[in-house]
């Protein structure tokens, strides 16, 4: 079947997928360059639905995705199983409905970016600090001493403060977060414009304003019917996608009409093409402010997480970094780019063993080992922000140079880079028809509603977390923190 003309405008009910274009006619409203096929199933007395999304490809034809994945493929050859009925509506996605059945209301797309948020003047970053802190994402304290969170958390964020603020003074008083991802969220939504998708493009921050819980609220007054979640971390973490995810699960679990709002989160996305030729082209132009490129090493520096969060929690996102930076390898080979490279961790907070090789002691050892010229590319991350212009260009620099590295450069944060914007917006088309209520009954266990267990809980808790308090172990920890 080749749909290569015009465009199409047509509900049909069949039981074979094969059968849907002989009844697709053209339409006279213009030319949609997205229409969502939708297939009702009614097996065992269950209606389920799945929706495929058709989109113009630059040749002028189609393309089909199924169910959010990012593989593209070709209409003739993708076979649906099952005897179904299918309801085709040309809606273009966002609005302008070309012809819809009546069960397919006219989408209000709705996109919300995550991200974590940071102190826009140095009076923020004590209050900004807490919020991280007391975030159980981020300190992860056995269940017996959960209670101590925000007290914790009061104490860490105010002993931390001073050091953080002269971070923050020296990229110029405040993080640049907010902006970048402002201007981040406009061209996504120019970007999604120009593929034909109109949306309303949302900014959830898990720590600082406009924080995620603004954002959803928006989301519920304009009346979205459709959302997907596009979290600005390429690879998952437990504290970073997954915290902010378990806020989104807690508010959508509250209230009725979120939960049955469709959403589709994209949980990472750090092997996408678009994002790892992004990649490859910051390093391989920044390479060339060398005077020998072909000698610079290239030094991946990623934000740690405790080395606990990995080998006991199953946090994803060590491997996840793994991959990532061998498909960017993959992606300078074949373009002729044989450098050397190691990937290393950095911004390590408080006294546990957090992902190793550490940034600065493999600058140091580098160094020693001969290394003159080495080209720094912070991966974890796709805005500058206080570790990129702080710790990077400023101490990661001057310790590198300190060690004997002679030429130092270091690649931008994507930013605003068109072809990254262009794949986080192909990334947002894929994943529309996936999207399904997110609401996950999870059942409240007896325990969390025994009051008598709760007092027995915080009376040894309390006692417990007293002697812990004395212990020299805790003593140090609270002497790493500040
Ligand atoms: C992928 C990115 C990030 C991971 C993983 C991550 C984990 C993580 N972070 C802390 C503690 C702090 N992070 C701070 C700032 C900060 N962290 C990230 C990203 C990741 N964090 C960003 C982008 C920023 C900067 C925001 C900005 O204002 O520009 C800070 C505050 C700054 C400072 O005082 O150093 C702390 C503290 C932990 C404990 C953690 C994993 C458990
Ligand atoms: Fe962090």
């Amino acid at each position: 079947m080749t749909m290569n003309a015009a465009s199409y405008s047509s509900v049909v009910s069949h039981s074979a997928f094969r059968s849907l274009d002989t009844k697709l006619s053209p339409s006279s409203s213009g030319i949609p360059s997205l229409i969502r096929v939708t297939c009702h199933s009614d097996c065992n007395k269950s209606t389920s639905q799945a929706s495929l999304l058709l989109c113009r490809s630059s040749n002028n034809g189609w393309k089909v995705m199924l169910g959010g994945t990012s593989s593209w493929d070709t209409l003739p050859r993708r076979n649906l199983i099952g005897q179904t009925s299918y309801s085709v509506s040309t809606t273009t996605y966002g609005g302008v409905a070309i012809e819809s059945p009546s069960h397919i209301a006219e989408e209000k797309v709705g996109v919300l970016l995550l991200n974590l948020g940071g102190p826009e003047t140095l009076n923020d970053v004590q209050p900004f600090l807490f919020n991280l802190f007391a975030d159980p994402d981020i300190i992860r304290l056995p269940r017996l001493f959960q209670f101590l969170q925000r007290p914790l958390a009061k104490l860490i964020s105010v002993l931390r403060a001073p050091k953080s603020k002269e971070g923050y003074a020296a990229i110029g008083g405040g993080s640049p977060l907010r902006k970048i991802t402002d201007d981040q969220a406009l061209a996504l939504k120019d970007a999604l414009d120009a593929k034909g998708l109109s949306s309303n493009v949302y900014i959830g921050m898990r720590y600082w304003y406009p924080f995620t819980e603004e954002a959803v609220h928006q989301i519920k007054r304009d009346g979205i019917t459709r959302l997907v979640v596009l979290p600005l971390y390429p690879q998952f973490s437990i504290s970073t996608t997954g915290s902010s995810i378990r806020v989104l699960q807690h508010m959508f679990r509250e209230d009725a009409s979120l939960s049955k709002l469709p959403v589709s989160i994209i949980s990472s996305w750090y092997q996408r093409q678009g994002y790892i030729k992004s990649m490859a082209d910051l390093i391989e132009k920044e390479l060339q402010s060398f005077s020998e490129p072909k000698e610079a090493m290239i030094f991946f520096s990623a934000h740690g997480v405790p080395v606990s969060y990995v080998e006991d929690a199953g946090d994803p996102y060590r491997d996840q970094m793994e991959e990532c930076i061998y498909l960017i390898m993959q992606e300078l080979k074949a373009r002729g780019i044989n450098n050397e490279h190691t990937l290393a961790y950095q911004s390590r907070v408080g006294p546990v063993q957090w992902l190793k090789p550490y940034t600065d002691e493999t600058l140091v050892e580098l160094g020693q080992k001969g290394v003159r010229s080495l080209l720094a590319v912070p991966v974890s991350f796709v805005s500058e922000h206080i570790e990129t212009l702080e710790e990077i260009d400023m101490e990661y620099r001057e310790l590198a140079l300190e060690s004997g590295i002679k030429n130092w450069a270091r690649v931008p944060a994507l930013g605003l880079t068109p072809s990254f914007i262009t794949d986080l917006a192909d990334a947002v088309i894929e994943a529309l028809p996936s999207a399904k209520a997110l609401y996950a009954s999870t059942s409240t266990s007896e325990e969390e509603h025994d009051p008598l267990r709760y007092l027995v809980k915080m009376f040894f808790g309390s006692i417990l977390a007293f002697i812990l308090f004395l212990s020299p172990r805790m003593i140090t920890a609270f002497r790493n923190l500040i």
